[in-house]
């Protein structure tokens, strides 16, 4: 496809704009909503409570942050589940810790970003709370932080020396108590405190009770407005009660506790904004025997949030995009290639479902509406989707053939717009693509009658049974009537690339401006054809030069050339589009 290609330089926050919400949202009245089915793209999420028939020791906690139903361990029980681990079950500590390190690691890099918090302190304590802050430290390297540790009551034991070794062969500086900065706060961004964990008793002996009057009074510089360094407490804040917490009230107050296996008792007084659960390692004998209610964890994650997330003011949700710069001479001259070339990085850098798209659709009343759907297919000829033929966006195209396709890849700072013309795929098409389906998908597709009120889950879910049961034996599932893809015809295509200070780069291909600028050069260049014609035709009565008239000539000759070009240009144009 030949197009002419635009750049613009904007400055304007692009995603800020279009995310607006209005305030007055909270005046409008909503009826009880019915049940609708939903389109294609919107997986159901998966439950958060593993529902264990056998935990009877739900904890209901009255802190709106706190999950209501997660067990907590007494210090003993912590200890005892420690023992039963590393003896009958089988476990070593390097396992556990490696494990228990790795959880804290990956709950750290969940919310605080290496571009932002890279500086990282981590005080190592004498004990196994200790060693997993120095396999956090090693993750964190591996992930992009730049760490430190500060180790000063080291264990001669294999198992931390091999630690320590490991931190020392990435050059990760060792710190003595001595060498810390006397502000920490200008030296580092995170600060883990992995000195003490559930074995921890009495009150902190030397050099600890100095470190850890020292992380708790960073918080003095928060109540100045002073960047402060966000402190990670590993199981336990240390120097808090394993059970009781922060008797005195003037221990540390961290911004983060990553609670290992479960949670201890003086988890339940934490008030930071973000409380993990690491430790993927609990086995089904451990949960029966001191009936445990724990989260399950999300795909492969090593953490997972109990609690909820902080309330953040919308407004100052922020991100300074740093990307290479988008320019026009990079970019390929069909913007077919140009998306393929994007795709191909998205899918590259592992960005879950870069085949996601936001599917915009009006109908004749000209009320937009927007949805995900998913990419199924790209070629010359357009983009492809499947829907259902009866659905809202389908009763929009039927009065409006007109739609706009969104692709976000969060991960590559990159947007691609697509707006054209959308007409319905053959029904051959579609039924290639239909079969080419898991079988549930395709019973899926004969339930649902998507965008229609449904009495209720149940009936939804009789009917896909009644439908399995029907077809268990691996015959065709026929594709339904209502059911078939769409093809978006593209007329315009803006590629944007995020970049810092809101100073983003955005290149637009149009169709519209490509057969303008080629009208407007035939309309010219006719202009000209028809003076150079006056001016032969006054030679030819004797008025000019031959000399001038062999000029008039060559002029016509090469006019009539470029008209022609031109002329096969936007046939050839023509001719796609209608393909
Ligand atoms: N399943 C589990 O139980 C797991 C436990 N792990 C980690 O292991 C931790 C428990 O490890 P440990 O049992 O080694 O104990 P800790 O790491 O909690 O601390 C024990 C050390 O602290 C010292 N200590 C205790 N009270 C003190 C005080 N008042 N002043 C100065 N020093 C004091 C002790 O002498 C000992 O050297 C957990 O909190 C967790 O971080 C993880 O590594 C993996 C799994
Ligand atoms: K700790």
């Amino acid at each position: 496809m030949r197009t002419s290609i635009r750049k613009t330089k904007t400055m304007t926050c692009l995603l800020a704009n279009s995310l607006f919400v209005k305030s007055s949202i909270a005046s409008f009245q909503s009826p009880k909503p019915s049940l609708y089915l939903s389109d294609a793209f919107c997986t159901f999420p998966t439950g958060f409570c593993n529902s264990n028939p056998r935990c009877s020791r739900r904890w209901f906690c009255s802190s709106s942050r706190t999950m209501e139903w997660i067990s907590y361990l007494s210090q003993l029980e912590a200890a005892e589940i420690d023992e039963t681990l590393m003896g009958p079950l089988g476990f070593s500590v390097d396992q556990l810790m490696e494990l228990a390190g790795l959880s804290v690691a990956t709950a750290i890099a969940e919310v605080y970003r290496s571009s932002e918090y890279s500086r990282v302190l981590a005080i190592c304590g004498p004990g196994n709370n200790g060693g997993d802050g120095l396999v956090a430290a090693r993750h964190l390297h591996h992930f992009g932080y730049k760490p430190s540790i500060c180790y000063p009551k080291r264990t001669p034991k294999p198992l931390y020396t091999g630690l320590v070794t490991q931190l020392e062969s990435l050059s990760i500086p060792f710190l003595s108590v001595e060498d810390l900065p006397s502000d920490l706060s200008n030296e580092f961004d995170i600060m883990v405190d992995a000195m003490f964990g559930f074995s921890f008793h009495g009150t902190p002996r030397p050099p600890f009770d100095n470190l850890i009057q020292r992380l708790a009074s960073l918080h003095n510089y928060d109540q100045t407005h002073q960047k402060s360094p966000v402190i990670v407490s590993v199981d336990i804040p240390s120097g808090w009660h394993v059970e009781e917490g922060d008797i005195s009230g003037e221990g540390i107050k961290p911004d983060m506790l990553v609670s290992l296996t479960a949670p201890k008792f003086c988890a339940k007084k934490f008030r930071g904004p973000h409380h993990f659960l690491g430790g993927r390692f609990v086995p089904l004998t451990i949960v029966d025997k001191y009936k445990l209610c724990l989260p399950p964890y999300p795909g492969t994650s090593m953490c997972v949030r109990i609690g909820k997330p902080p309330q953040v003011d919308i407004s100052a949700l922020r991100e300074n995009y740093i990307s290479p710069a988008f320019l026009e001479e990079q970019v390929e001259a069909d913007p077919f290639n140009q998306f393929h070339k994007w795709f191909d990085d998205a899918v590259a850098a592992g960005l879950r479902e870069p085949n996601a798209m936001a599917l915009s659709t009006a109908g004749k009343d000209g009320k937009p509406s927007s949805r995900m759907v998913l990419l199924k297919g790209v070629d010359k000829d357009g983009l492809v989707w499947y829907t259902n033929y009866e659905s809202k966006k389908a009763h929009q195209l039927s009065e409006n053939a007109c739609a706009s396709i969104l692709f976000y890849w969060d991960g590559l700072n990159r947007q691609v717009r697509v707006e054209g013309s959308v007409e319905k795929v053959s029904e051959e098409e579609s039924e290639q693509y239909f079969h080419s389906r898991p079988r549930g998908s395709q019973i899926g597709a004969m339930v649902s009658e998507q965008s229609s009120v449904v009495p209720g889950r149940e009936a939804f879910h009789r009917k896909y049974k009644e439908l399995e049961d029907q077809f268990s034996d691996g015959s065709l599932i026929p594709k339904p009537k209502h059911w078939g893809g769409y093809r978006l015809k593209p007329e315009l295509f803006e590629f944007w690339q995020g970049q810092p200070s809101r100073l983003h780069d955005r290149l637009q291909y149009s169709l519209v401006e490509f057969i303008t600028n080629k009208f407007s050069f035939l309309v010219t260049s006719l202009k000209e054809l028809k003076i150079a014609v006056f001016f032969s035709e006054l030679i030819k009565v004797g008025v000019c030069s031959r000399k001038s008239q062999k000029l008039f000539h060559s002029k016509i000759l090469v006019l009539l050339l470029l008209q022609a070009i031109c002329y096969t240009e936007i046939s050839e144009y023509l001719h796609a589009w209608r393909r």
